[in-house]
């Protein structure tokens, strides 16, 4: 029997149990270059855990369709990750509660386009998913001993669609 998630708009708040949102809107912390940048400072938690270093990556990803089968979670126990578009395409975020060990309901958002996300250290998610070419992304996150990985291949995938 299928599952279905309904992607909702990504917010602050919603995400805020899973993870930063990152985006220019809004009134900037400072304004910098003599006036000529705003810079909304330092709003994400990075964590890379005792035995790793923070390391930039760049993700060139297949784009995929709505609906689209979401097949596995994973999370990254030993640091945070995120992923910043380098264009202006909206992508699919999943996340999901832990419950003892497991994945909960997991709850899919649709980005803005204009917005990077930073997924704190061990949350379950979907992996990078683009809806739009190209998937090109900047990602922050550990670099340090493996595995830093855990998946959850869910018995029946989720089915994610707009309302
Ligand atoms: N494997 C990898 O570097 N990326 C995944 O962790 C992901 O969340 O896309
Ligand atoms: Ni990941």
């Amino acid at each position: 029997m299928t599952q279905v998630l309904i992607a909702h708009p990504l917010n602050a708040a919603a995400f805020a149990p899973y993870g930063d949102v990152l985006d220019a809107t809004g009134a900037p912390d400072k304004l910098i270059n003599q006036g000529l940048c705003a810079r909304f400072h330092d709003r994400a938690t990075l964590d890379f855990g005792a035995d790793g270093r923070a390391g930039i990556s760049m993700f060139n990803a297949e784009p995929c369709a709505l609906p689209f089968a979401l097949a596995m979670v994973e999370r990254h126990p030993d640091g945070s990750q995120a992923f910043i578009p380098l264009h202006q395409n909206p992508f699919l975020v999943v996340v999901a509660p832990d419950e003892n060990g497991t994945p909960g309901r997991p709850q899919a958002f649709i980005t803005t386009g204009a917005q990077a996300i930073n997924l704190h250290r061990n949350i379950w998610h979907g992996v990078l998913t683009p809806l739009a070419a190209p998937g090109l992304f900047a990602v922050i996150d550990r670099i340090g001993p493996p595995p830093n990985l855990e998946e959850h291949w869910f018995t029946t995938p989720w089915e994610v669609r707009t309302a």
